[in-house]
C-alpha cells in the first residue's frame, strides 16, 4: 500500500468486541477503514457492513485474510479460532491485531510464535489493551523510574459483573486472569515461574459448577509475589485495581472512580464503570491507533507492531496452562516455557 492511502482492514468476528472495533476504526481511528467484515453468522456481518461505506462481507475467514484488497487483519473471533486464522495471516504476510488470547493452549501458541519467527518479520500484535491504558502507563512509569524502590509485591483485583453462560472455571483463568498475567509481565518485566490457584466458597449467584471467585498466586523468576482476586459474577460493577508495593513506597490504580456500595447508606460511594468497554475504551482507542500507525509505516520499515507480540501471547498461555492445572489440584504448578533464545529467525541461523 502507499503511505497516503487508508489502511484497508478486514475485521473477523463481529460479535461484541469485533463490532466495537469496527465502530472505533470507522469513527475514531485515523488512517484506516474497515474494508471487509466476516463472521460465522453471515447475516450479522451483512447487517454491519450495510452501515459502513465501502465495506464488503467476505463469507470465508480465510478468503477475507487472503483478499488482495485487504492490507491488515483484526481478529476478534473466539480464542479457539485464532490459531488457524493467525497461521493464514502469516502465510499471506498480513499484519494482524489478534484479540487475546493468542491461542487457547501452549502448543499452538508456540507453533504460531515459531512460524512467525521463520518469516523473520513480526506481523502479530496481541490485544492486551491494558498496556495502553493511561493509568497502567502511569503506574509503569512510576515503577520503572525507581521512585517506589525495587518492587516486592503486586496485588490485583479483577471483577466482572457477569460472564456469558458458556464460561467455565478454566475460562476464568484463560480469558480473565490472562490480563493479570500480562500486567504482571508488563509491570515487573520478568516471567512468572509458578502459579497456584485456590478457590474459596463459590458465589451463590455463580452458575452451578463455576468456581468463582478464584485467588491466583504467582511467583516471578526473581522471587516477587503477586496475588490476584478474579471474581466474574459479582453482579455489581467492572472493577480492575492494581497495587504495586516497592521497597520505598506503594502505588495503586483503579480507585479514582470510587468505591461502589449504593445499597448501604453512610458508605463512601462513587461512579464506577460497569463494563470493560467503558473502563478500557480509551486504552482500546490508543491500542488500535498505534497499531494502525505501526502497520502503515511498516510497509516502509518492516516493523508492523507497536505493542505486545506473539511471544507475550505464548508466555501468557504458558502461565494460564499452569493455572488451569493448579485449579484442579490446588497445588503450586511450575510454568513450563521454552527459552526465548530457542525461537530463531532465519537471520539468526
Ligand atoms: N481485550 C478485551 O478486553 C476483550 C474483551 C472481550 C473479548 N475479548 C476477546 O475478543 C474475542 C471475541 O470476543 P467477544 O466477546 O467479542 O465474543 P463474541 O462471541 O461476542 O463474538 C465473536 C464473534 O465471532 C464469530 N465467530 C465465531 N467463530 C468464528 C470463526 N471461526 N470465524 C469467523 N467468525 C467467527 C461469532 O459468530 C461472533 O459474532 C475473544 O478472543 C475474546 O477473548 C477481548
Ligand atoms: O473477555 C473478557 C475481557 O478480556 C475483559 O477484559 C475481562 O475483564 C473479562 O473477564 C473477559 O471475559
Amino acid at each position: 500500500m502507499t503511505a497516503s492511502r487508508n489502511l484497508r482492514i478486514a475485521v473477523l468476528g463481529v460479535g461484541m468486541m469485533g463490532a466495537d472495533h469496527v465502530t472505533r476504526i470507522t469513527s475514531t481511528i485515523s488512517g484506516a477503514r474497515v474494508a471487509v467484515v466476516n463472521d460465522y453468522v453471515v447475516e450479522k456481518a451483512a447487517r454491519l457492513a450495510a452501515t459502513i461505506p465501502g465495506c464488503r462481507v467476505v463469507e470465508d475467514p480465510l478468503d477475507a485474510i487472503a483478499d488482495p484488497d485487504v492490507d491488515a487483519v483484526l481478529l476478534a473471533t473466539p480464542g479457539p479460532a485464532h490459531e488457524k486464522q493467525l497461521l493464514a495471516c502469516l502465510e499471506h504476510g498480513k499484519p494482524v491485531m489478534c484479540e487475546k488470547p493468542l491461542t487457547t493452549d501452549v502448543a499452538t501458541s508456540l507453533e504460531v510464535v515459531a512460524r512467525e519467527a521463520e518469516l523473520g518479520t513480526k506481523l502479530i500484535q496481541v490485544g492486551f489493551m491494558r498496556r495502553f491504558d493511561p493509568e497502567y502507563r502511569q503506574l509503569a512509569a512510576l515503577l520503572h523510574s525507581g521512585q517506589l524502590g525495587r518492587p516486592l509485591l503486586l496485588h490485583c483485583i479483577h471483577r466482572n459483573v457477569s460472564v456469558p453462560p458458556h464460561f467455565d472455571s478454566a475460562m476464568i483463568v484463560k480469558d480473565s486472569l490472562v490480563h493479570e498475567v500480562d500486567v504482571t509481565r508488563f509491570l515487573l518485566n520478568e516471567e512468572i515461574s509458578s502459579v497456584q490457584i485456590i478457590t474459596p466458597r463459590p458465589n451463590p449467584r455463580a452458575p452451578e459448577g463455576l468456581r468463582d471467585p478464584q485467588i491466583a498466586l504467582f511467583t516471578t523468576t526473581s522471587g516477587m509475589h503477586v496475588d490476584v482476586e478474579v471474581f466474574v459474577t459479582t453482579g455489581v460493577a467492572y472493577e480492575v485495581r492494581t497495587e504495586v508495593v516497592g521497597e520505598s513506597g506503594s502505588a495503586m490504580i483503579g480507585l479514582d472512580v470510587g468505591l461502589i456500595r449504593t445499597s448501604t447508606p453512610g458508605i463512601r460511594s462513587g461512579r464506577i464503570t460497569r463494563t470493560f468497554t467503558e473502563r478500557f475504551g480509551q486504552a482500546y482507542d490508543i491500542e488500535i491507533q498505534r497499531w494502525v500507525d505501526a502497520v502503515r509505516s511498516g510497509f516502509r520499515t518492516g516493523n508492523y507492531i507497536d505493542g505486545p507480540d506473539a511471544w507475550d501471547g505464548y508466555a501468557a498461555a504458558a502461565v494460564c496452562a499452569a493455572g488451569v492445572e493448579s485449579l484442579e489440584t490446588g497445588e503450586r504448578v511450575t510454568v513450563e516455557m521454552v527459552q526465548r533464545s530457542s525461537i530463531r529467525s532465519p537471520d539468526d541461523r
